[in-house]
């Protein structure tokens, strides 16, 4: 038995849910480029559970039930209302998506039907624990879904507590169609790991925020954030890339496991931002971004991923730096309960083997021998 570190290279499962060849993303089958250009956010998590394109009228009923369920147990307000301060949004997020199960009687249902049915809640739910979190963080009260909206526009709502622009919405329901699955990516493989033992489906949900919370996952886009401001202003900037290039330093948002040449989805990021930035008139965060790339793609051959342009992207959309994350969760629950009921489908439990490297033949010592 040789391990592989990080199991790269390894394939676990088979899936016709995405795939990622030659550089190529698709979902179901349709190139990503096709999806950003022309589907909303709501057509794509319709296809990525039941494999099919919805139909005007099966699009229209998946709408009426995100927006039936959007609205969340008032229990679990009062919960995320004593959650200390401190915490990261994700750490808060993780936590209540958790609690969540304990207000469904569906919860440990596991038909095929029960889990749809709890894939559809999950994906109407989170937008409105997240902007939940958000404006308790700040000492705002909750503000409650809109009856009919996208999840777009609902999330920008329910944030702000007015209504979002149309260049808003449109925005950030792109970024949530590019956002949506990623084949075996670390989250969704905890997702798969944890309902393989036939737990239940907000577990796996669970699972998968706490991976995606991480820095070199979903948890990139903060962090390039985190990065624009450390540096600050453009004059600054190439000083400080380089310093970190020579101390070896990671630069957030850039490379990727499976894409070497670049990943699909970030032209779609960076155009969003240049057009945000000149909407603005201010092009300050599109052009520091696109010098680091100059810098980084030109010095170490890396390409920016998904996580880079979102950064300022989702800044020049006003929304606060600890949403990225979560609005990254927001998108890929599609992409996880996607998985999650294939998984169940035909399941069988994940349990792979490690190579042993430590002692061998050691003898018991008692403990007053030690
Ligand atoms: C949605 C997503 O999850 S997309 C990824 C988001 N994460 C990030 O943006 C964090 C920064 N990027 C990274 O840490 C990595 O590129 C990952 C985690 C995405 C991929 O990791 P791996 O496939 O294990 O790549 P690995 O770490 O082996 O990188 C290969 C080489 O490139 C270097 N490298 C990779 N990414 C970067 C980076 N962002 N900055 C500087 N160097 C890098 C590594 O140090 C390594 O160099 P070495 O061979 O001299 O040791
Ligand atoms: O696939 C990965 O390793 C990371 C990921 O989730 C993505 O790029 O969207």
């Amino acid at each position: 038995m040789t391990a592989t570190k990080g199991l790269e290279g390894i394939v676990a499962t088979t899936s016709s849910i995405s795939s990622i060849v030659d550089g190529v993303l698709t979902y179901r089958g349709y190139d990503i480029d096709d999806l950003a250009e022309h589907a909303s956010f709501e057509e794509v998590a319709y296809l990525l559970w039941f494999g099919k394109l919805p139909t005007a009228d099966e699009l229209k009923s998946l709408r009426k039930s995100l927006s039936d369920y959007a609205p969340i147990p008032s229990e679990l307000i009062a919960q995320i209302k004593l959650y200390p301060k401190h915490i990261s949004t994700m750490a808060a997020l993780r936590s209540a998506v958790s609690a969540l199960a304990l207000y469904d009687e569906q919860a440990d249902e596991m038909t095929e039907a029960a889990n749809e049915n709890k894939a559809v809640k999950l994906q109407a739910q989170l937008p409105t624990i997240v902007a939940a979190i958000s404006r308790i963080r700040k000492g705002q009260e909750p503000v409650a879904p809109k009856e009919g909206a996208s999840i777009a526009e609902n999330f920008l709502y329910m944030m702000t507590g007015e209504e979002p622009s149309e260049t808003a919405v449109k925005a950030l329901d792109q970024a949530l169609v590019l956002h949506a699955d990623h084949e075996l990516n670390a989250s969704t493989f905890a997702a798969r790991v944890t309902v393989a033992t036939l737990s239940d489906i907000y577990s796996g949900v669970t699972s998968a925020i706490g991976a995606l919370k991480g820095p070199l996952h979903g948890g990139a886009n903060e962090a390039v954030m985190k990065m624009l401001d450390e540096i600050g202003t453009p004059d600054r900037l190439e000083a400080a890339i380089q310093e970190k290039l020579n101390n070896r330093e990671k630069i957030m948002g850039f490379g990727h496991r499976v894409y070497k040449n670049g990943d699909p989805r970030a032209k779609h990021l960076q155009k969003m931002s240049k057009e945000l930035g000149e909407m603005n008139n201010d092009t300050r965060l599109y052009e520091m971004s696109v010098k680091i790339e100059e810098i980084v793609t030109g010095q170490k051959g890396l390409k920016p991923n998904v996580d880079f342009y979102s950064a300022s992207v989702y800044t020049q959309l006003k929304i606060d730096q600890e949403l990225f994350t979560p609005i990254f969760a927001i998108s890929r629950v599609s992409g996880w309960t996607a998985h999650i009921l294939e998984q169940l489908a035909d399941n069988r439990i994940i349990r792979p083997r490690a190579e042993y490297t430590g002692p061998t033949d050691q003898k018991y010592v008692s403990i007053d021998l030690r």
